[in-house]
């Protein structure tokens, strides 16, 4: 497992659209979600996109914890999903902090659907739908835009 290098905000390949998995049981694509994870602890982070690791790929991960970024952040299991889909979000939105690790230092509050539904592939393959709602639906909504090559800042009124 390595820790692997964060693209900064003026990457090229932070702007462009990722491609989705073809072939789950690539040993080279198992690699990087193991050093997805690795990277994404190391940074304190609570979520990443493949392509912020320089891999053109439908892949992120949420990992809400309490850590000195994010005091209050909610404690779950990390969740890779692969090809991630938002089937669902509501109208209803709250406004609250985001960060990025591909824009060091920035803060800024945006306001993001308080509940969606979602459905990804598992790193075994399987299809799941899930339903996530406040900081947690925050991080995925956060993280499929970098998959479409945005950046929260866009979002940024
Ligand atoms: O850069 C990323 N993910 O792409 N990581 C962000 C994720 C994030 C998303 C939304 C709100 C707060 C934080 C981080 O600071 O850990
Ligand atoms: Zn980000």
């Amino acid at each position: 497992t390595r820790i692997l290098p964060i693209a900064a905000a003026d990457e090229p390949i932070l702007h462009q659209p990722a491609r989705a998995v073809t072939d789950l049981s690539d040993p080279a694509i198992q690699r990087l979600l193991d050093d997805m994870l690795a990277t994404l602890q190391a940074a304190n982070g609570v979520g990443i996109a493949a392509p912020q690791v320089f891999a053109p790929l439908r892949i992120i991960i949420a990992a809400s914890r309490p850590n000195p970024r994010y005091p209050d952040a909610p404690l779950m299991e990390p969740v890779v999903m692969v090809n991630p889909q938002i089937l669902w979000q509501s109208a209803e939105t709250c406004t609250g902090w985001e960060g990025c690790l591909s824009v060091p230092g920035l803060r800024s509050p945006l306001a993001r659907s308080a509940r969606l539904r979602v459905r990804y592939l598992t790193r075994r393959g399987d299809s799941v739908e899930a339903d996530y709602e406040g900081f947690i639906a925050r991080i995925i909504q956060h993280e499929c835009d970098h998959l479409d090559g945005i950046l929260f800042v866009e979002r940024v009124e």
